[in-house]
């Protein structure tokens, strides 16, 4: 059983935040074809009919939108089943000495048994099964048994689990996500997935100088993202041939805002022609050079479309700390070069001036070359932990 959290507060809006989690809990659970999934109203059920439980959970977990959930078993309506299934619930759940109480709900009022009977009777055959290990506690138990009698079986439950929180993935509307191979963009867009946003990745590669293995460990983040989002679309757009002609004909100083003008403006052209309605990134303010607010003021007056920057107040040790919880630090870390450390000048500006910016772009061919980036763009469909790198290659003869 699936309950909704943040949802419940959003009014007539709910239904389509309710389908929409639907739809997500189905596609998290699509390899598991006899598992069946009804949203109703005010919580959802995903009845198991016999599939792993504890694969379920662990992907139930990874789906934003849910607040908690708990294993329900339901058994027939005679009083030694329910037993039974108290008895194997405390098994599971319970280690250590705690307090409890039995909570019996009951709809279906020609039961043999009354609420206050079961609460009773059942509390008493599970201290005699645990006596080491419960108390009864009725006024603030660490745990309740929940016992509910309907028509059609009895209901029981005890464990609570935290879900992952958040909006479902969709209801928030579709954004481009700016992802580079580094720690922070992954954790970026993790973040946004988790508001709702629907995400297409935009990478940015420049062969000969990033290799083929730096474009996979972006497929490869992208595959771990996807664990939240069913897939990912993830769209490559070569950017060699305007980070040569920037690095020829741009000062020094400027190569770095001059070179995310670009991406920037690539970023926002895609999310036209896809509908998009922002862009984000995994810049954190005060981070490098290109993230102080002259730098993104310089950078972001390209577009006025919205620039949306969700790790923007984290520290880099509370990003790490998010980055290892979704399993992206790993593969982030890899000594793969991006296509923006190949082009970094040693000492780009931090405070870019935007009038500087414009008259040295008045230099290139912009148009041109946007126009032909754009026709190199490869777009694939990349699912929750696919492969892209090469295990066999050594990861070090990437630095000789
Ligand atoms: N090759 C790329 N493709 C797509 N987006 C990029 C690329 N390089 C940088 N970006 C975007 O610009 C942001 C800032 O990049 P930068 O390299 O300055 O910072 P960073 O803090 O190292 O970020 P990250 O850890 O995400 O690489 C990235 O978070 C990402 O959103």
């Amino acid at each position: 059983m699936v309950r909704y959290g943040e949802l419940s507060t959003k009014g007539h809006n709910k239904k389509n935040f309710i389908d929409r989690l639907g739809t997500n809990v189905r596609k998290a659970l699509h390899d598991f074809t006899d598992v069946k999934v009804h949203a109703n109203q005010d919580r959802m059920h995903v009845i198991l009919n016999g599939v792993d439980s504890e694969a379920v959970m662990k992907r139930l977990k990874q789906v934003f939108g849910i607040q908690t959930f708990s294993p329900v078993l339901k058994v027939d309506k005679n009083f030694g089943a329910v037993c039974e299934a108290a008895k194997t619930l405390i098994e599971k759940q319970v280690s250590q000495p705690v307090t409890f109480k039995v909570e019996t709900k009951r709809s279906d009022h020609n039961f043999e048994m009354g609420t206050f009977e079961m609460n009773r009777q059942l509390g008493g055959y599970l201290l005699e099964q645990f006596p080491d290990l419960l108390t009864v506690d009725v006024h603030n138990p660490a745990i309740e048994i929940r016992v509910e009698i309907r028509g059609n079986g009895i209901y029981l439950m005890s464990e609570i689990i935290k879900g992952a929180g958040g909006l479902p993935v969709g209801t928030a509307g579709k954004g481009m996500m700016m992802l580079s191979g580094g720690i922070d963009s992954p954790v970026a867009a993790y973040l946004a997935l988790k508001r709702g946003v629907s995400l297409e990745m935009v990478h940015f590669y420049s062969p000969p100088y990033t290799s083929e293995q730096a474009l996979a460990k972006a497929k490869e983040l992208t595959g771990k993202l996807a664990r939240y989002a069913g897939s990912i679309r993830f769209i490559q757009v070569p950017f060699t041939e305007i980070q040569e002609t920037v690095k020829e004909k741009v000062p020094e100083g400027y190569l770095m805002t001059v070179q995310r003008r670009f991406m920037l403006r690539l970023a926002v052209e895609l999310a036209n022609r896809r509908k998009g309605l922002a862009i984000f990134n995994g810049e954190s303010l005060g981070q490098v050079a290109s993230q102080t607010m002259e730098s993104m003021r310089a950078i972001e007056a390209v577009t006025n479309l919205p620039v949306l920057r969700p790790v923007l107040s984290y520290d880099k040790t509370e990003i790490i700390k998010i980055a290892e919880d979704i399993d992206t630090y790993n593969l982030s870390i890899l000594p793969y070069e991006d296509c923006c450390t190949v082009f970094t000048p040693p000492s780009p500006k931090t405070k870019p001036n935007l009038e500087k910016a414009t008259k040295y772009e008045g230099w290139l061919d912009v148009d041109g070359l946007m126009e032909r980036a754009l026709k190199g763009v490869k777009i694939e469909e990349i699912h929750a932990d696919q492969e892209f790198l090469n295990q066999n290659e050594d990861v070090f003869a990437e630095l000789l």
